[in-house]
């Protein structure tokens, strides 16, 4: 791509993301996801992500490579247009950053589709808090900048893996700050990445809002706290229910997998398995907020199956990922297998 064309995601758009002739959003029904599109503005940089997406799509499925999309870190909802306020859903961007080093290490290309300025693939080793990267730096005797000696073997793996993903064109990354973006381009990247079927891989890892404000109730200036009488009163819409749509028209063809998050154990498999019948796709991987990072489960329509990290290994520090993607590969080829046999 010629020169720096990254979009910025976290600027709130004020021209665009406020209208008020737009009719009091409907409460929620079966046909809220079209509604959702239609009464709601495009991100305004959505077309350069789509050349960039469509460049990247054709460039791997010509060299007959896999494709997935991961995303990852935690959708906002605005409260203001000018944004000051905003409801933020919990997500560091460790297990979608990581997932992606894994999917890479097995030859897939990733479109990654993260919060801005959440975890990235390879840099997630080294950011500004964990690992501060500083601490990773001494001062030569002629006054230059070195990497200690202690971690260069460790930060040389690294640097190969993040470089290899840049030369080969491995990696596209793509932001979203709000759910309203999130929606909008997690759309266009599922309807583009369709046109591989069954090698497209949808990895719905990004902690996504439940609950909106639409645009026709969102205040163009910075709330007042006075003028409400000290008190701040939400009233949120339910966020479309997009997994169907992705599901049944986005990407009809390909395996998707999303994760269910919760912090109560008694009913995480049961939310994970309502969360399948509900969209009729072919994985959630359920996860505890407070375990997350050491054991996931499984959930297909005929199992469930608990994915753990010994202590050992946690001891070493793995990745939980480590167990996950390969797991998720295996399903993904035989997912692509039985599509093959149907002609599809
Ligand atoms: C966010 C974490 C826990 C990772 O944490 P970090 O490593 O710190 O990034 C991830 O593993 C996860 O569970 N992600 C999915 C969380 C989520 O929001 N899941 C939704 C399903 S996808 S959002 C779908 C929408 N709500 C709908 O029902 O259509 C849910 O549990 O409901």
């Amino acid at each position: 791509m010629s020169g720096d064309r990254r979009v910025h995601t976290s600027v709130p758009d004020t021209e665009t993301a406020i209208d008020r002739n737009l009719p009091e959003f409907p409460a929620a029904k079966p046909i809220d996801e079209d509604n959702y599109f239609r009464l709601h503005k495009p991100p305004p940089y959505l077309s350069q992500i789509s050349r960039d997406v469509a460049d990247f799509i054709n460039y791997h499925h010509l060299q007959k490579r896999k494709i997935v999309l991961v995303t990852s870190g935690g959708t906002t909802v605005p409260l203001e247009n000018n944004t000051v306020r905003f409801i933020d859903n919990f997500s560091a961007g460790t297990r979608g950053a990581t997932s992606a080093e894994y999917f890479l290490e097995n030859g897939y290309a990733v479109v990654f589709l993260h919060r801005e300025f959440s975890l990235l693939p390879y840099s997630r080793h080294y950011s500004h808090t964990t690992n501060c990267f500083l601490d990773y730096m001494t001062e030569s005797e002629d006054g230059k900048v070195e990497v200690n000696a202690e971690f260069q073997k460790e930060m040389i793996v690294v640097l190969r893996k993040y470089r290899h993903a840049q030369n080969n064109n491995l990696l596209l990354l793509v932001p979203f700050t709000t759910v309203h973006q999130y929606l909008f381009t997690l759309k266009l990247i599922a309807q583009e990445l369709s046109v591989i079927g069954s090698d497209a891989l949808f990895y719905l890892a990004a902690a996504v809002s439940d609950f909106f404000l639409p645009s026709s109730r969102v205040p163009e200036h910075k709330i007042q706290s006075q003028e409400s009488g000290g008190k701040l009163v939400v009233d949120l819409e339910p966020v479309p229910k997009f997994l169907s749509r992705l599901v049944d028209s986005w990407a009809p063809i390909s395996m998707i997998v999303s994760f269910k998050l919760e912090t109560d154990s008694s009913i995480l498999i049961k939310k994970a398995k309502g969360a399948l019948e509900r969209y009729s796709h072919q994985l959630v991987i359920g996860n505890l907020l407070q375990s997350r990072k050491y054991e996931v489960v499984f959930v297909t329509k005929d199992s469930e199956r608990w994915v753990r990290l010994s202590q050992e290994q946690v001891d070493a520090g793995i990745d939980i990922e480590s167990l996950i993607i390969p797991e998720v590969i295996k399903l993904h080829k035989s997912s692509i297998e039985e599509k093959k046999k149907m002609g599809l």
